[in-house]
């Protein structure tokens, strides 16, 4: 960044994204330019705050993601966390850290993918913080959202007798990133056209947070716990599990599994159900409602255009997970997952 000082910079990542009409009709009084932003709090309602980071070689290279996929995915990632208290996500602070010397195209980029996100999911962008760092670039997006007072949607609360329901596919997104780590080819000069395994790609670049999703299951009062899955299935069921203090069993022949997902799994001779149980960031919900509401809620959902996959069921043992496998076997599941460390 050789010819724009700091405050340049954050003028041209963010100047004219968002109109002040905008702002105003989302409850902003005071934006970005001041110490900090000021917004409106929605009587009987209640804040949900979180906050994710994405971390160059660790969540992106330069052959896994554009500079514009890494701005949208980070915001995805964060709204994501919302979308699992099934509340709705209003205003995102967004830091950046990047070293001297990175193109200031670039991290436009990066801010063109944040803003798509951001729109798309009605969150407004209050403002964030910029510094060097000594190498690689790091983006962290807090999210604030908002839910009726009490209806928060937690991990803590199955019960014996739920099932365990997921809202799409899962698997893909990492097998799309063994794909691009494969094909190690640098991600700015990728065609506009993607052919070859197209939907594991825009798993692993765009995903897509569940809000709606997350919203109409806290909105039904059926949903007993939920959760993204940014670390597997294997991990998110474990979370509730043991949160809960039940034990959940899933159902093989009832995890759904996308077609491109088999058919790169045949070809990388890899397990499909490793993916899914294992994979991670796939930022689909995952949760457990009271069985008697399920086929319902799955109506609900499809008059929704959403998905709603019945994928197992919670057990008063406090056992674990474990896998009802095709054949009827039952084994345990690892609690394994993402580890950073
Ligand atoms: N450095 C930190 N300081 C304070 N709280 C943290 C920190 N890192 C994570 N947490 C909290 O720990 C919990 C688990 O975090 P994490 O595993 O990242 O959640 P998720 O997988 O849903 O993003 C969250 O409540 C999060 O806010
Ligand atoms: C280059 C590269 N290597 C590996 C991964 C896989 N990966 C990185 S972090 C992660 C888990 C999710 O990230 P985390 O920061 O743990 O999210 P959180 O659980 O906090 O939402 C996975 C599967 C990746 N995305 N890119
Ligand atoms: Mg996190
Ligand atoms: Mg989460
Ligand atoms: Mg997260």
């Amino acid at each position: 960044m050789s010819t724009l000082d700091e405050f340049a910079l954050i003028r041209l990542l963010t100047e004219g994204k968002q109109s002040p009409a905008f702002e105003r009709t989302h409850g902003i009084s005071t934006g970005i330019g001041d110490d900090a932003a000021v917004a409106n709090v929605t009587a009987g309602y209640q804040l949900v705050m979180t906050c994710d980071t994405m971390a160059e070689t660790v969540h992106f290279k330069n052959i896994t993601m554009r500079s514009s996929d890494i701005g949208y995915k980070a915001m995805a990632a964060a709204v994501s966390d919302i979308a699992a208290m099934g509340a709705r996500p209003r205003y995102a602070l967004v830091a950046l850290s990047f070293p001297a010397g990175t193109p200031a195209e670039r991290l436009a980029q990066i801010y063109e993918g944040l803003y798509e996100c951001a729109h798309k999911y009605d969150v407004v962008v209050a403002g964030g913080d910029t510094t060097a760092s000594a190498s690689g670039i790091t983006i962290t997006v807090a999210v604030i959202g908002e839910v009726e007072a009490g209806k928060a949607l937690l991990r803590s609360t199955a019960g014996p007798g739920d099932v365990l329901v997921a809202t799409g596919w899962l698997g893909c997104s990492a097998a799309g990133l063994d794909y691009l780590l494969s094909r190690a080819e640098a991600a700015e000069s990728w065609p506009q056209q993607w052919h070859a395994y197209e939907s594991l790609v825009r798993a692993h670049c765009r995903p897509e947070p569940q809000v709606e999703a997350g919203l109409l299951l806290q909105q039904s009062g059926a949903c007993t716990a939920l959760n993204d899955v940014s670390d597997g299935l294997a991990s998110e069921a474990w979370e509730i599990a043991e949160a809960s203090g039940v034990g959940i069993d899933l159902i093989e022949e009832r995890i759904p599994v996308a077609h491109e997902l088999l058919t790169y799994a045949q070809k990388a001779d890899k397990s499909p159900l490793d993916y899914i149980l294992f994979g991670g960031e796939d930022y689909q919900l995952v949760g457990t409602m009271r069985a008697e509401h399920a086929i319902a809620m799955q109506m609900k959902f499809k008059e929704a255009g959403l998905r709603l996959y019945i994928i197992g069921y919670v057990h008063e043992q406090a056992q674990g997970v474990r896998l009802v496998q095709i054949d009827g076997n039952v084994v345990p599941i690892e609690k394994k997952g993402y580890h950073h460390f």
